[in-house]
């Protein structure tokens, strides 16, 4: 089975976690847009969503799903999203699409944080994948400095700029033993947004579409 339908299989297995009559928290990515496929056949069903990016906010609209503004939403059921990589701690690198900001601040106000992935993103140790993180322009050559004193590679991903208007730099070689302690060195570090590992808030839920079906793991 194609990577994509593994995708497909577990975007659509997160629709049995959508609460009817609630507001759903929508993530990013190609694994979160079979999900909004999906979510689409209920529009009539749901409230509404919050999203984590504008490419979000545009499929979720396209479907009739009406997109909340953030500050108008105390908390959410459930958030739904991908991730790049997923430990067996349900600790997570995400942003491979540049949204990491907006995903944490969104997955924060939610009771559950369902994980949607197909089978190669769950690893035995974060960091094969480059970790993301966003930066205020200004402050981009400061913070590599300091990232490769931690002991990564920063490598400035070109010509994007995030929703937010800042930048990102993809941190490779990374041996990411306590994904805590590093989400919040990086964290510490001035003119950071955000990083890409989600540790203190990982998923709740892992749903992963393997080529028996779609495994569902719990934290
Ligand atoms: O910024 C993007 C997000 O963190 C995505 O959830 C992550 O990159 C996984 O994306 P995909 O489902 O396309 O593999």
């Amino acid at each position: 089975m194609s990577q994509d339908l593994l995708k497909k299989a577990a975007g659509w297995a997160a629709l049995d976690y959508v609460e009817k009559g609630s507001i759903v928290g929508v993530g990013t990515g190609s694994t979160v847009n079979h999900f909004i496929d999906a979510l689409g056949t209920m529009a009539d069903q749901i409230k509404g969503a919050v999203s984590s990016s504008e490419a979000s906010t545009e499929r979720l609209k396209a479907l009739g799903i009406e997109v909340f503004d953030m500050n108008s939403v105390c908390e959410l059921s459930v958030y739904v999203d991908g991730a790049d990589e997923i430990d067996h701690q349900m600790a997570m690198i995400k942003g491979g699409g540049a949204a990491l900001t907006r995903e944490k601040i969104v997955a924060s106000i939610a009771k559950q944080f369902i994980c949607i992935a197909d089978g190669s993103k769950r690893v035995d140790v974060l960091g094969q994948f480059p970790l993301p993180v966003e930066v205020i322009p200004m402050a981009r050559a400061a913070i590599a400095r300091q990232i490769v004193k931690l002991g990564g590679d920063p490598i400035f991903r070109e010509g994007c700029i995030t929703d937010n208007g800042c930048q990102i730099l993809d941190v490779h070689n990374l041996k990411i033993t306590d994904p805590k302690a590093l989400e919040q060195k990086l964290n510490n570090l001035p003119g950071v947004v955000t990083n890409g590992l989600f540790a203190f808030r990982g998923a709740d839920v892992l749903l992963l579409g393997e080529e028996g079906g779609v495994r569902t793991l719990t934290a």
